[in-house]
């Protein structure tokens, strides 16, 4: 079963096409790459799947109902988690305490009733010991754990994952990969812009590739990589 589908989806900003009539499935449980130049149109297809930007066509459907004119909110409550490229937490709350607005808003739901899942989120995203430290004083992996940590609260049956790996050394990269892994293990469908190539082959079933907003690949990651029009378009090798 698709949890997602995207339907000739495209949008403009005025006289700049930035999702050209994109079209594909992402199957349950699935772990999906994408990748692309910059100013491809990654983000953006991200925020049309969140809400966070309407579509001008197409149809956006997830577990089987068309969401393409649903709020964000909604969109998130039912399902759609997401993390951003530049993670904006609050600054002066505790981790745990950003962790509890992202479980209870809009949810109408009390300290109580989010407390085990926030406990569980903070073990898992390996932040537990820093469930009473100030966002602001987060070193840069810890932060980017919180981003994890805060999409994973709201109990996302599908995460979007934008640039999460950017910054980070490799032993960084590889303790995060870990707990990512540990995520799409539990179930959970992930889609993950990545610039950091190795991060993102090693998570991920399948690749696309985004140029001028149009999915020009979609498939196996190494025959992707592999491919003449990758290499020449993403990579800038002429082949
Ligand atoms: N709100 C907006 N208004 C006008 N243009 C926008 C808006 N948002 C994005 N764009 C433009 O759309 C294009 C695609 O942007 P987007 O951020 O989706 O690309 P991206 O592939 O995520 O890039 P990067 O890898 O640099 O993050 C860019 O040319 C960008 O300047």
């Amino acid at each position: 079963m698709n949890i997602l589908s995207l339907q000739n989806v495209s949008k403009s900003f005025g006289a700049l096409t930035v999702t050209d009539d994109a079209s594909f499935d992402v199957p349950q449980g699935e772990a999906l790459g994408i990748i692309g130049p910059n100013g491809a149109g990654k983000s953006t297809l991200f925020n049309l799947i969140t809400g966070n930007l309407r579509a001008d066509q197409g149809t956006i459907t997830f577990e089987g109902r068309d969401v393409t004119r649903v709020s964000a909110m909604e969109r998130c409550l039912t399902g759609i988690g997401r993390s951003f490229q530049i993670p904006q937490p609050f600054e002066k709350l505790t981790v745990y305490e950003n962790l509890l607005v992202a479980a209870t808003h809009g949810r109408n739901l009390s300290e109580a009733a989010v407390l085990d899942d926030c406990a569980d989120v903070l073990e898992r995203t390996e932040l537990i010991r820093r469930a009473n430290t100030p966002a602001g004083q987060l070193s840069l992996l810890e932060r980017k754990r919180l981003e994890l940590a805060r999409a994973m609260a709201t109990q996302p049956k599908l995460l979007l994952l934008d640039e999460i790996a950017g910054g980070l050394t490799e032993g960084e990269c590889k303790a995060l990969i870990g707990t990512i892994r540990d995520i799409h293990a539990r179930g959970v469908t992930i889609i993950w812009i990545e610039h950091v190539l190795h991060a993102l082959t090693s998570v991920v079933e399948r690749l696309l590739v985004l140029d001028f907003g149009r999915v020009i690949g979609l498939g196996d990651p190494e025959e992707i990589m592999a491919s003449r029009e990758v290499q020449e378009i993403y990579l800038g090798i002429e082949v």
